[in-house]
């Protein structure tokens, strides 16, 4: 039996409406035997993968903290240095950014390069090639921002390089990989694993290899996202947050100090939410807030104002009654953070004509979901990431526990109205 079940881990998935795993012989000609794997995914375990989806976004986020040092320490010289800084001063950020961009001497959220930074190419590379080694299957299927695009050019090849050593550099350092290490091809190929479109059939890792690249340039939070659609539905979720403190960022937090930072937050279908620090301490299980009270919940919402409506959120959250401002913090460690009860409320209303996509939400949802919290778009209807690259939904997301939601979606309802007919 327990080559049986472990030949039914490599057979691509098969659903069905049972209830426990079975196994079909057809076995009338015993020379041609066929075994049908079954499962749903309320019985599957997914223990397998998301051990493999940690490894992945912890390695993901030393990749990244790793460019981010370099990047941080590249401005403090630079301000101290009245040279002009081109890129041959930024060491690994060499391997992130082409040559040919002169860098400012200003800060780097001003910086020309923000739409030609490779590191989520390097992140993506990385997280899709160790899912793809340590779950071996025929029907390995990502769906990530990133694709190889110009590093396949010409001009791209010094990037592409130095891209391939930082992710042989990760994977040395993990020391558990037999590969000796990857070629520029193999980098090219892992990358584009993640162009799958994803849909309603079958597993679909779905990858932000870096989330709130804005947060990233600043020193401020990002996240590496990575969650396993089966059959449309999120299955499991992880977060890793490498600049989020492990203890609560809320308003009234006692803890003086939020020196030690790193966390990567996990969920399976039921079976709930767990923190650990990415360095790798014991997990520990998470649940969002329990406050009835919208005047005791502080309220998440992005750090860039181009991101998400920040008025509509104040109309929103003075409808509701919340008194504290709001905490401006980028990326997915919103949900992070939600989901160990920081805050009791995200509100995320993006400029008219922003499509939502699936990699910006599907690790926040089930992190958030599995430690109790709610999880809807702005008529309250849960998020269906069953239609491909793209969320299709009303207006914005909104995020809370279960107490507050009746409350939160009105005010949501009234402060809507009212922009509308004002315009
Ligand atoms: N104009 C935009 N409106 C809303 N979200 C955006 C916009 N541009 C990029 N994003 C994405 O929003 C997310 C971060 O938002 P925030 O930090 O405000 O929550 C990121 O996924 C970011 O992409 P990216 O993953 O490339 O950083
Ligand atoms: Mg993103
Ligand atoms: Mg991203
Ligand atoms: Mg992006």
């Amino acid at each position: 039996m327990a080559t049986i079940i472990n030949c039914l881990r490599v057979v691509p998935k098969v659903t069905n409406t049972n209830t426990e795993p079975f196994v079909s012989l057809f076995s009338k000609r015993v020379s041609r035997l066929a075994i049908v794997a079954s499962f749903s995914s309320s019985t599957m375990s997914y223990e397998k993968e998301l051990a493999a989806a940690n490894k992945a976004a912890s390695l993901a986020a030393r990749l990244c903290q790793k460019v981010q040092k370099e990047l941080l320490q590249s401005d403090v010289q630079s301000k101290s240095d009245k040279s002009p800084v081109t890129v041959a001063d930024y060491g690994v950020l060499e391997s992130v950014i082409p040559t040919s961009v002169v860098m400012p001497k200003t800060n780097p959220s001003s910086i020309p390069y923000l739409k030609t930074i490779k590191s989520g190419k390097s992140s993506q590379a990385l997280v899709s090639f160790v899912l793809e080694n340590e779950l071996p299957s025929e029907s390995f299927s990502l769906v990530a921002e990133e694709d190889s695009g110009d590093l396949r050019k010409e001009s791209g090849q010094e990037t592409l390089q130095r891209i391939t050593k930082l992710v042989n550099d990760t994977l040395l350092s993990d020391g558990s990989f037999s590969v000796s290490s990857l070629t520029t091809e193999d980098v090219l190929r892992a990358i584009d694993r993640g162009k799958s479109e994803g849909g309603s059939h079958g597993w679909h890792w779905v990858l932000d290899p870096i989330d709130g690249t804005k947060g990233f340039l600043r020193g401020d939070q990002y996240a590496i996202a990575l969650a396993l659609l089966d059959e449309g539905k999120v299955v499991l979720g992880v977060l890793a947050c490498p600049n989020l403190p492990l203890v609560s960022i809320s308003g009234d937090s006692q803890h003086s100090s939020h020196d030690e930072v790193g966390c990567l937050f996990f969920a399976k279908v039921g079976a709930g939410t767990y923190m650990q620090s990415l360095d790798g301490s014991s997990p520990k299980k998470v649940h969002v807030s329990t406050t009835e009270n919208p005047e005791e919940a502080s309220l998440f919402e992005s750090f860039e104002a181009a991101h998400s409506l920040h008025d509509l959120s104040s109309s929103i959250a003075k409808k509701l009654g919340v008194k504290a401002p709001p905490v401006r913090i980028d990326s997915q460690a919103k949900y992070g953070a939600l989901s160990r009860g920081d805050g009791a409320i995200y509100l995320r209303f993006p400029h008219k004509g922003y499509r939502e996509k699936i990699w910006d939400h599907a690790a926040g949802c089930i992190v958030v979901t599995e430690a109790g919290g709610v999880v809807t778009d702005a008529a309250g209807n849960p998020l269906d990431f069953s239609q491909g690259r793209y969320l299709d939904l009303d207006t914005g997301i909104i995020v809370t526990n279960q107490k507050l939601m009746p409350s939160l979606l009105k005010a949501v309802r009234e402060s809507l109205d009212e922009k509308n007919s004002s315009l």
